[in-house]
This record gives C-alpha cells, sequence and structure tokens, in this order.
C-alpha cells in the first residue's frame, strides 16, 4: 500500500527540499520504490539541488494539463525517482494545484513511497499537498519563530481533514545528541521523527548537485537522514562503523623513526 508523505512547514528555509532529497534517496536506497514530487510550483528547487534542471516536461506543463506525469519522471540518486519543477513564471501561472490529486493517483500502483516537497506559507498550492498526504511530516528549526508557525501549519492540515505523521528538528546545533525530544514533542504535539543537525556539508553538496547522503555519506547530517529513513521505511537501524581518522605525514614519519630506533 503507497504511502504519500508531505514535507511541510510554516515559514520557508526551514529545509524541506534538503530534507525531501536526502529522505528521497536513502528511502531509495533501503528498496523503497520511492518517488519525490517538486510541490513547490512557484518557488521550485528540488530539481537545482539535484542537477535536473533545463527539463522539457516538468510539474509545470502536467499541472497546465499539457503532458502526462510519467513524462516527467527523471531518475535521481540511489533509484529514486524525481518529478521537479519548472522555473519559469509562466509555468507557475498556468500550474493548477488541483490537479495534484489526480496525478498522485496515477503514481500510487508504481511507488511505495511518494514524498511531496510542499511550499511555505499557506496560499491554495500550499493547503492542497497537506490535504492529499496519509501524513505530513513538519520540518522545523529549533528557533520559537519556526515552532510558532509549525503549530500553525499543524493546526491548519487537522483543520483541513490532513493528519501530522511527525516532526523533524533540523539545523540542530552541535551533534544534536543534547537535545530535548520530549519538550520539543510537547511544544508541538506531535512526534519527533529525527533530529539533523546543522551540517556544512549540506550547502557544499547542493553546491555539487548532490544530496548530502550521496556526497558525504559519514558527515553527521548524512547519518541522522539515515536514522529517520530507516524510522519512515520501518527498517531497524544499524549505525555503520566509521572510518578513523587518516594517518598524517607526522604519524608516518613518527613511526618510521621509532621503529628505525627500535631496530638500531
Ligand atoms: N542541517 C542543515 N545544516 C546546514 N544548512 C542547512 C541544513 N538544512 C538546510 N540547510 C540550508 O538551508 C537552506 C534552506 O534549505 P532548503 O532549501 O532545504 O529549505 P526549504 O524549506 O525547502 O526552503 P523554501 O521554503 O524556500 O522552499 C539551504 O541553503 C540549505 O543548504
Amino acid at each position: 500500500m503507497v504511502k504519500v508523505y508531505t514535507i511541510a512547514s510554516g515559514k520557508g528555509g526551514t529545509g524541506k527540499t534538503t530534507v525531501t532529497a536526502n529522505l528521497g534517496s536513502m528511502l531509495a536506497q533501503y528498496g523503497k520504490r520511492t518517488c519525490i514530487l517538486d510541490a513547490d510550483v512557484g518557488m521550485a528547487n528540488l530539481g537545482l539541488i539535484l542537477g535536473l534542471e533545463n527539463l522539457p516536461v516538468t510539474l509545470h506543463e502536467v499541472l497546465a494539463g499539457k503532458a502526462r506525469v510519467r513524462d516527467a519522471i527523471y531518475d535521481g540518486p540511489f533509484g529514486v525517482k524525481v518529478v521537479p519543477c519548472g522555473l519559469s513564471l509562466q509555468g507557475f501561472q498556468q500550474s493548477n494545484p488541483d490537479r495534484l490529486k489526480d496525478i498522485m493517483t496515477d503514481l500510487v500502483s508504481e511507488f511505495d513511497i511518494l514524498l511531496l516537497d510542499a511550499p511555505a506559507g499557506i496560499s491554495r498550492d500550499g493547503v492542497i499537498p497537506l490535504t492529499i498526504a496519509d501524513g505530513v511530516i513538519l520540518v522545523v528549526n529549533p528557533e520559537i519563530s519556526s515552532i510558532v508557525d509549525s503549530l500553525k501549519t499543524k493546526i491548519l492540515t487537522e483543520t483541513v481533514g490532513g493528519h501530522v505523521e511527525g516532526a523533524i528538528i533540523n539545523r540542530v546545533a552541535g551533534s544534536g545528541d543534547e537535545f530535548n525530544n520530549a519538550q520539543m514533542e510537547k511544544l508541538l504535539g506531535v512526534r519527533v521523527i529525527g533530529i539533523i543537525p546543522e551540517d556544512p556539508n549540506i550547502r557544499r553538496a547542493s553546491a555539487s548537485r548532490q544530496p548530502i547522503v550521496v556526497k558525504y555519506p559519514a558527515s553527521g547530517a548524512s547519518r541522522a537522514f539515515k536514522r529517520i529513513s530507516a524510522d519512515v521505511a520501518g527498517i531497524e537501524y544499524v549505525e555503520e562503523e566509521l572510518p578513523g581518522p587518516r594517518e598524517g605525514f607526522i604519524d608516518r614519519l613518527a613511526r618510521t623513526l621509532f621503529r628505525a630506533k627500535r631496530e638500531a
């Protein structure tokens, strides 16, 4: 049975696109037939961070009724399928967000999991993705304005008949180990699915048009994404052994000198 998740937030820039790209890639890596769709039709950038640009057919054409969704599906990392959105203002103006539900119906037989990257805010194109998902996943930053906006999005989701599955807390300072999950769950009134640390490798990976889980798999945020993806996929997560620090020139020289002294 397919599961449709909408990745949402109250205010913009909390990390929805980053979460969609990385969670989608890891779910595919864990063997789930996964498709990620850029439902942020006005400010699309899922395609941008995955190196999928200048495409002949995107969600814009599909929402305008000019193409079928099958023709807008492209290959992403680890076998995840991607339906990106175009960048033009004209494409946005011609899009009809009401068609999104029919598009999802066309995809349900082919996938185990569909992830929708929702726009920020409560405009019409923002509300539809909240209503058509089995579960909304809120991406929240650990700061008061983001928490308050997420609460508003939770209330809005429930008001329009949707269901909030849980929250991912993104951009937590340090390793995230010190973070108080229970307190955040109390504030938001939903389960905290996972915590992603602030990680400069996320920007570096985006600049090279790859998700961090592909470009820097041992980085702190990648390990968090793997844990969260296993949770969403319903499989047990086993922490991988990290390679030790590489031996530097000084270490090698010291070892050679000690050996030479011992043998002398
Ligand atoms: N854990 C993190 N550590 C460091 N930088 C991050 C992290 N998560 C996201 N970012 C950076 O924050 C910026 C916003 O992220 P992203 O585009 O995923 O947010 P968004 O919620 O999709 O934004 P919008 O609402 O504008 O669509 C990007 O530059 C991204 O690289």
